[in-house]
Formats: structure tokens, sequence, C-alpha cells
């Protein structure tokens, strides 16, 4: 399980080990510095070669007669710690035979110490000239840019860098990395951040010069100890290309980790495996019973999505409630899946008293005129608290009132916004989500959920590429379907009623609403991965088989 960590929890787990003498300030920026270096030849085994390239395989007029011409480096490096590391990189780069230029944003005087020893270090090999003077250019034709301006203490708004900034974005999208030996093809390199990027939250800043960009682009970010919040959220994802992680000897204290573990974040990587493996001697009945309400006629298809999902994702029985007036379409659609006639709140209730029902649905395509009788029966708090996926129309149908919604929830709820849902449930938290940030940490998605699931008294699984699930005591994971697990086929039609489907389908076979609610997500992009693009919402239960065996199961 990898944990993302904000700056100031990077910052104390560094502090610690230098202050407990394992390690010095800079040992780290040293083998930071050595883990660009190793995820650069990772990455580009061919840079990994001799001290250069040979003569130029493009036979273009600048190596013509040459016999081998070295690699040519830019650094740019920052006024912070993150320049500390890009002069090491120059200097390790420059040890190998590569021609390295180095700019520097600021001034040498006020480098904080670990950096200042790093610049002189490297001033007694090479020059170091202000980053305004040619660098752009430069980074246009060397073989590999590293941007070190600034990593996780990026704090504001970098108007000065704009125009470099847009010029990266030009470099990333206009050059395939892969072979580099053409001329002029940087392979760009952010250490830690692309610069300009809040760490915390993965936003940048933006400023007045909106023609230009407000952070870097990068086609490898290099990273340390554990990934960053800000890696996996908010603009960041579009910017740093792909992030590697690389160990630089930090090993954050038990007693440290057992303090701040509810404001640790974590990024999904498995399911619960474990958990999903049915029991060999469990009837049908003790794989539990969810209920989905559907729409009215006509307007069935989510509810249907949903409990296709649920039923996959391996509860015992399902049982679709459905109004009088819809039960021909819905009995024409469905085989497995069962149907109980609901018109009203009085109807549910009554359904609701088998106690063998242990999960419902309540939302996809409901109405909005009957959702709030129908939530407040579900929720009822004569029932049973039972585990409860509120989506779509039940949460919209409280835009005017969320509070009598919070009221009615309790901790078995699990809530499931989109964006828009969520601004209508949380308006003055989607407002501050969605202000421009002017200062870091800036506020963000994870912050905004922790925040939603704490005045609900329930789960909440924000949607969205970046889904950001968190638990009203503070727990909090995302589902990125970013880098590796790109998923951009599940912006369709009905893939969140299938979402739905599947925490209601766990939590009917007993999971707890935070693992349900996390282990569906991992699973939906999962499936969406399985299959590929031409996705639709009605393919996505029909690859949790797959899924399944690929786990083991
Ligand atoms: N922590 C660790 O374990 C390890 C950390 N390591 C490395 O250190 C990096 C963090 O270093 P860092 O804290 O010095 O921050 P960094 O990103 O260099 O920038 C801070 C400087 O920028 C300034 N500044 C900020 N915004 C600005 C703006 N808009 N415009 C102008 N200035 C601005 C700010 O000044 P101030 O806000 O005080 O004015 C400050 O001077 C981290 O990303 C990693 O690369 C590794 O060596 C391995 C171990
Ligand atoms: N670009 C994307 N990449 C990955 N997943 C996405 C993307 N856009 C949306 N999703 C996921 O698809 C689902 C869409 O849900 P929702 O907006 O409720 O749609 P619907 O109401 O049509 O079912 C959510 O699970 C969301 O996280
Ligand atoms: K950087």
């Amino acid at each position: 399980m990898t944990e993302l960590l904000t700056a100031a929890q990077m910052r104390a787990i560094e502090q610690a080990a230098i202050d407990s003498g394992e390690v010095t300030g800079l040992e780290l920026m040293e083998r930071a510095g050595q883990g660009v270096v190793e995820a650069i030849f990772e990455e580009w085994p061919e840079l990994a070669g001799a001290s250069g390239r040979g003569a130029s395989p493009s036979g273009s007029p600048e190596y013509l007669d040459k016999e081998e011409v070295p690699f040519r480096a830019v650094v740019l490096c920052g006024p912070g710690n993150n320049g500390g590391d890009g002069f090491v990189v120059a200097r390790l780069l420059h040890e190998r035979g590569w021609a390295v230029e180095v700019f520097l944003y600021g001034e040498a005087e006020k480098l904080p110490p670990d950096a200042r020893v790093n610049y002189e270090r490297w001033t007694d090999l090479g020059e170091v000239n202000d980053v305004s003077v040619c660098a752009m250019n430069k980074g246009w034709s060397c073989d590999l840019l590293i941007d070190a301006l600034f990593g996780t203490g990026t704090t504001r708004a970098l108007p000065d860098l704009g125009e470099l900034f847009w010029n990266m974005e030009d470099m990333v999208d206009c050059f395939q990395v892969e072979p580099l030996h053409e001329i002029g093809r940087p392979a760009i390199v952010a250490i830690d951040f692309p610069s300009g990027v809040c760490a915390d939250s993965g936003r940048d800043f933006p400023h007045r010069d909106e023609h230009w960009r407000f952070s870097a682009s990068a086609h490898i970010t290099v990273c340390f100890h554990q990934p960053k919040l800000g890696h996996f959220i908010g603009d960041a994802v579009e910017k740093c290309g792909k992030v590697v992680n690389k160990d630089i000897g930090l090993r954050p204290s038990h007693e440290w980790r057992k303090s701040n573990w509810r404001q640790i974040c974590k990024l999904l990587q498995a399911a619960h495996q474990d958990w999903l493996r049915k029991l060999t001697d469990q009837n049908k009945f003790g794989n539990g019973h969810s209920v989905v309400l559907t729409g009215e006629r006509g307007h069935t298809g989510a509810a249907r999505l949903a409990a296709r999902g649920a039923l996959r994702v391996g509860a015992g029985l399902v049982t679709l409630c459905v109004p009088e007036d819809a039960c021909q379409e819905v009995a024409s659609q469905v085989t497995s899946i069962m149907m109980k006639t609901v018109d009203d709140a009085a109807d549910l209730s009554a359904a609701l008293e088998d106690k063998r029902i242990n999960a419902l649905c309540i939302g996809p395509a409901l109405g909005l005129d009957r959702a709030k009788p129908l939530v407040a029966a579900a929720l009822d708090a004569g029932q049973q608290a039972r585990p409860t996926v509120l989506d779509a129309d039940a949460l919209s149908a409280f835009a005017d009132e969320p509070n009598a919604l919070f009221a009615m929830l309790h901790e078995k709820c699990v809530l499931t916004p989109h964006g828009g849902e969520f601004a209508r449930l949380f308006p003055d938290i989607s407002e501050k989500l969605n202000a421009v940030p002017t200062k870091g940490p800036a506020y963000s998605k994870v912050d905004a959920t922790r925040e939603a699931a704490k005045r609900a008294g329930c789960v909440v699984l924000f949607k969205g590429a970046d889904t950001v699930i968190a638990a009203p005591d503070g727990r909090c994971s995302i589902n990125s379907a970013h880098y590796e697990r790109s998923a951009p086929w599940l912006a369709t039609a009905g893939s969140g009623d299938v979402l739905a489907g599947f925490i209601t389908g766990l939590l009917a076979r007993g999971f707890d609403p935070m693992g349900a609610a996390e282990t569906a997500a991992w699973l939906h992009v999962e499936c969406a991965l399985k299959f590929g693009p031409g996705l639709i919402a009605e393919d996505i239960p029909e690859q949790l088989p797959a899924v399944f065996r690929d786990l083991g199961l």
C-alpha cells in the first residue's frame, strides 16, 4: 500500500531522520540526485551508454565529421533544496562525461545550506548562469532538460517563468521521447514536482499572464521516499508525465505513523482479495441481499445497471424495487435479478421489514420528486441502520436543504457524488475547491472530501478520474485513473450507476462502508482497463469475472 504524503509530512519525516542522527540533509540531497540520475537511465537506457552518442544518426550538420559528441543536459535550478538536488544531478552527469549547463533562478547567496554546498561543488566544475540567460533556447536543443526549479516548496505563482513553462509543455507535446538521438529532442525530467505545482493539492497558481503556463511539464517526474498527494490529484496529473518514486533511505518511525495514520491518504493499488473471495460453505443468503430502487417507467436503466453490478460483485441476491407502471419494462430486461413492486415510501418501508435485506442503493434515475420521501423511508430511524448507498437523485433532491439529508444519514451510508452533485450538497466546500488558489498549500479535492465526510457523518466518494474517498474520522484514499491506470472510457453514461451497484453489492457481502467504496472504485477502473476502448456501462460488470480471475479468486 502506498501512502501519499503532504509536503509537511515529508519534511517531518526528513527532520526526524536528521534529528536522530541517522542521516544528514546533505546525504539525503545526494541520494535524491542519484535517484534522479538512476531514473533517467532506467527510462532512457540509450542515455546511459558511454559518455555520449556517436556521430549523429540523423547525420545532422552539427555532428558531421565528429566521432563522438557528449550528451547535453540543461539543468534549471531554483532557490531552495529542489535547486540543490539539481546541482547534484548536474555534477553526477558531468562525472559521466556529459556536457552540462546550469541556470539558476534566484540568488546563490540566499540558497539554503545544503543547496549552497552543492552549488559550490558544481561551481568547481562549471558555470552557473541566470535562468533568464538563454535557458529556453538551450532547453530546446539539448538531450535532457532537468527541472529543479521548485519542488515541494512551491507556495505561490511564478509569473516570470510562465513563458518557459509554456515552452516546456510544447517540448513535451512536440517530441516523442524515443529514440532520443535526434537533434534537439530534450527528455524533460522534473525533480519531485513539475515546478509551480502545489505538492499537497496538485494545483498550480494562476496569475495574470494567462497566455503563458502556470507550471512546468515533464516526461517523467522523480519523487523521493513516497509520492505526494499532488502527484495524483489536481493539475499535476497532466504535468508529471509519469511518476517514478526513488527510495532515499528514509524510514518513518512506527510512532510517527501511529500518530499520523488518520492524516495520511493512501493510494489504492489493489483489492482486498481475501474479503472478495466467497466462502465455500456459504449459501446465497450468506452473501447478502441488495436492494436497488428504480425510477418510473422509462427511467429504469440506471437502477438495472446498478443491480447488475451488485450481483456480479457477489451479492447473493439482488432485488429491484420498481413502481407498478415500470414492472413490465423491468421484467422484460432482467433474469437473475428479482423484482418487487414499490410505488411509494410506505411500500418501501414495508419491503424493508425484511431484515435479510442488508444493503440498499437509492438514487440512480430515481426522479427528483420521488426521491425525498423514499430517502426518508430508506433511512428511517425506526429501521435498522442499514448500509445504504445514496447516489444521483437521492443527493440532488436535497440541494435546497442538505442539512435535512445529513440529519438522516448514519455511519453505514456511502454518498457517491460527482462534481455537480457534490456542489449541490456542499456548496461552500465546492466554492473553496473551485476558487483560484493564490497561496499554498492550496485547498484540495482531498481536503474537500474529508470535510464533506465529516459534515455528512458518513463515507463520501467524490467521483472523477481522481476519485477521492473519505470517512468522517479522516481516513482517506485516492483511486487514481491516471498514468498507467488511465481509463477515459469510464466517462460514459451509466458508469457511475454501476459503481453504486458495486458498492452496494460489497456492502451486502459484509464490507464496511470505507472498504466497500475503496474496493468498488478500484474494481471499477480495473474493469475499464480490462475491456479497453469502446467500453459502455453495460460492459463494466461483465469484466468482473476476468478481473477476479486475475486476482486469483
Ligand atoms: N524533504 C526532504 O526530505 C527532501 C527534500 N529534497 C528536495 O527539497 C525540495 C524541497 O525543498 P524546499 O523546501 O527548499 O522547497 P523548494 O521546492 O526548493 O522551493 C522553496 C523555495 O522557493 C521559494 N518559493 C516558493 N514559491 C516561490 C515563488 N512562487 N516564487 C519565488 N520563490 C518561491 C521559497 O521561498 P519563500 O517561500 O520562503 O520565499 C523557498 O526558497 C524537495 O522538493 C526535494 O526536491 C531532497 O533533497 C531530498 C530530501
Ligand atoms: N476521465 C475519467 N477517467 C476515469 N474515470 C472517470 C472519468 N470520468 C468519469 N469517470 C468515472 O466514471 C463514473 C461516472 O459517474 P457519473 O458521473 O455518476 O456518471 P453516470 O451518472 O452517467 O453514471 C465515475 O465513477 C467516475 O469516477
Ligand atoms: K521541480
